[in-house]
């Protein structure tokens, strides 16, 4: 479960944001529309913990991650919480296979080469596993950063534009999945897009 309550941000005087609340169930998932530049990434960067909010509460199960120091909450993000950012951040050097398990390793949880293969299967991108992150095209990267998000089974998924380099096939293969994977695993899914394709496939959305 992910809440949040009366959170505000500024970055300066002239960028200052006032974020509705909401409550995202175990299984359940939210849909965050919004224009350019207001406040999309902003709002996810908050809620994964990269960003601290001047104000309010950002409760994921019983933690208030907005009250953990730094070092918690790098732990904290490591074990519960899976990402998807707008842009892949991988090394480069490293096979998507290995890319993934360095991933497990550091978030603690240990190497299951299993699990990635599976997770890799499910976005058709299972023969790339042992290619470099560098040789894939963009839409292969974005489905990457997917398998890495859902990699350790979180408690909470927060996806930044998943769908943005996808044609409209793989977008939906990726919603159904993200959607699959919330439910699965008990997980809160939040989708944070300007894509309006992904309307008609969330029950629950709101607007920045
Ligand atoms: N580090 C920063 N310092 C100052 N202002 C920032 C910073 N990051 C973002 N902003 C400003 O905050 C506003 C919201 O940015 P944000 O990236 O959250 O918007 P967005 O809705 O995700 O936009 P887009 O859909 O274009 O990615 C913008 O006006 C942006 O210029």
């Amino acid at each position: 479960m992910i809440a949040t309550k009366n959170l505000r941000f500024s970055y300066d005087e002239e960028h200052y944001f006032t974020f509705p609340d909401i409550v995202v169930s175990k299984k359940g998932h939210l849909l965050i529309l919004g224009d350019s530049g207001v406040g999309k990434t902003t709002f996810l960067h908050l809620l994964a913990g990269l960003l601290k909010p001047g104000a309010g509460e950002i409760k994921i199960g019983d933690t208030d991650i907005a009250r953990l120091s730094h070092r918690k909450l790098d732990k904290f993000r490591g074990r519960h919480i899976g990402i998807v950012f707008q842009k892949a951040q991988f090394i480069r050097a490293l096979t998507v296979e290995e890319n993934l398990l360095l991933i497990q390793n550091l978030s603690g949880t240990g190497q299951d080469k299993k699990r990635v293969r599976e997770i890799l299967e499910r976005l058709h991108i299972g023969h790339k596993a042992a290619e470099k992150v560098s040789n894939l095209s963009e839409g292969q990267k974005q489905r990457v950063s997917i398998a890495a998000a859902l990699v350790n089974n979180p408690d909470v998924i927060l996806t930044d534009e998943p769908t943005s380099s996808l044609d409209d096939k793989n977008c939906a293969v990726v919603t159904e999945l993200l959607k699959e994977q919330a439910a699965q695993t008990n997980a809160s899914l939040v989708v944070i897009t300007h894509d309006h394709r992904l309307a008609s496939q969330f029950s629950n959305s709101i607007r920045l």
